[in-house]
């Protein structure tokens, strides 16, 4: 990890900047692969699968008996933890749904606003380098508690064409519609524009490595809506010396393990435990199986180094992190200052994996610097809302007059008209 000491804010810009694919290579390749999709379909899908994933395909659904076989086949133990997941997130997500309320902004106009299901929409489970099943569980309840009607999942199959059980039991236990073994940008391409076997989708929900989200980004360009843009998981420890060193280093570890271009900081307030944690990161490197995934994301990591907690605060909010852990002795009074984050854990005893999981939060979350204007997914991504208003007899004397007035100022008379021609009725 570099080392940052007191940098100066015209570095910041420098620091803050996020690993990254050769941005021309990136784009034109992805849309290489969506027109792909586009122009062969289903073709298209099993030919990108066997060159990226190297599986090939028979079926692009997945059947009844693989969701029965996966059932059977995952351990009680685990099931149950999943199950206790679900409870959790399924808890903190339904205290989202808002009353729709009805207000009478003038007498006798009356507005209110409804919330309505977007339909049909696509989940993307990455599987790439680790099957994120804890990922169906962050988008498929949400969708359910909103009211979608139909949830598509699309997610990468291994070598054998398969897909990890975990998956299918989540899948399952959400009420997923129907499960693709795609994955990648063709995925999306599928959700997008739809293909033989895949239904094209309203919305894309999900994260994923830098094809999945150049792909979502891509697909905006004709119309689609996609959750946001939730590319390689990050996380910023900001801690002093009261914090536990052990803990710091495998918590940068945990999100340092998802992929090479992954990226963990870790803002420090002075320098009086660094050498303990990088003697922790060191020995637990060596007890972690994604030791050579982890290492080359460290490789691309920074430590800054802060005297004044003002600074800190002001590069944390400059770097925007999807994640953040606060383990510095006044936690609680410093975490109203963090503008720009997707998630905050608080403490010591707060790590990063308990809300990947389990907590009750949301893990999808906005990434490279994203969360200065986005929020993670949650269950107003999955609704879109309608406007009502209704206007008295009595409403439209009252607001006609002045809707005239704006729209003659605007030169618009056709608009002045459709007021006039009513109140003359009721003059
Ligand atoms: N921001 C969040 O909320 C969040 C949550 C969970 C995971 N993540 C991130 O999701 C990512 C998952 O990535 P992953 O790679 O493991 O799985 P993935 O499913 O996102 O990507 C795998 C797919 O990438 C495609 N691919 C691989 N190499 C390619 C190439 N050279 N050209 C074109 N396509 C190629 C393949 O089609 C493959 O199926 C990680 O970076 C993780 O950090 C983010
Ligand atoms: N840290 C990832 C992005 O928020 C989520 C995840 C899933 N499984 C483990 N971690
Ligand atoms: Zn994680």
């Amino acid at each position: 990890m570099k080392i940052f000491n007191n940098p100066s804010r015209e570095s910041w810009n420098e620091i803050v900047k996020r690993p990254q694919l050769a941005l021309d290579f990136l784009d034109s390749g992805v849309r290489n692969i969506i027109n792909r999709v586009k122009v062969s379909g289903d073709r298209a899908l099993r030919e990108l699968t066997l060159q990226f994933d190297k599986a090939e395909i028979k079926s692009i659904e997945v059947d009844a008996s693989e969701l029965n076989n996966a059932t059977r086949s995952l351990p009680a133990a685990l099931k149950q933890a999943i199950e206790v997941a679900a409870d959790n997130i399924r808890k903190f997500h339904a205290t989202q749904k808002r009353q729709d309320v009805q207000v009478e902004t003038m007498p006798g106009v009356v507005c209110w606003r409804k919330a309505v299901p977007i339909n049909r929409i696509g989940i993307y489970i990455p599987g790439g380098s680790a099957p994120l099943f804890s990922t169906v569980l962050m988008l498929g309840i949400p969708a359910k508690l909103a009211g979608c009607s139909e949830i598509i999942l699309c997610t990468p199959p291994d070598k054998e064409g398969n897909i990890n059980p975990a998956i299918l039991f989540a899948a399952q236990l959400v009420g997923v519609t129907k499960i693709f073994r795609v994955g990648g940008a063709q995925a999306i391409a599928a959700m997008a524009y739809g293909t033989e076997s895949i239904p094209n989708v309203y919305k894309i929900f999900g994260p994923g490595n830098q094809y999945v989200t150049k792909a979502k980004q891509l697909v905006t360009e004709d119309g689609l809506a996609i959750d946001m843009p939730a590319g390689p998981s990050e996380v910023l420890v900001f801690a002093d010396e009261t914090a536990n060193p052990s803990f710091i280093a495998a918590d940068l570890l945990s999100q340092a393990e998802h992929g090479e271009d992954s990226q963990v900081v870790l803002v420090l307030s002075n320098e009086i435990i660094l050498s303990a944690i990088q003697k922790e990161i060191d020995k637990q490197l060596n007890d972690l199986p994604r030791k050579a995934i982890a290492e080359k994301s460290l490789f691309n990591s920074r430590v800054a180094i802060f005297n004044d907690s003002t600074s800190a605060i002001e590069f944390i909010n400059a770097y925007a992190p999807e994640h953040l852990i606060v383990m510095v002795k006044d936690a609680d009074s410093i975490i109203d200052k963090v503008i720009n984050a997707g998630s905050v854990f608080i403490g010591n005893y707060s790590p990063e994996a308990v809300g990947d999981y389990a907590s009750g939060t949301n893990h999808t979350l906005p990434t490279n610097g994203f969360a200065k204007a986005y929020a993670g997914v949650s269950l107003d991504s999955f609704l879109k809302y309608i406007t009502y208003q209704k206007i008295s007899e009595e409403g439209i004397k009252n607001i006609g007059p002045i809707v005239e007035q704006m729209a003659e100022a605007e030169e618009l008379l056709g608009h002045k008209k459709a007021i006039t021609v009513r109140l003359q009725t009721l003059n």
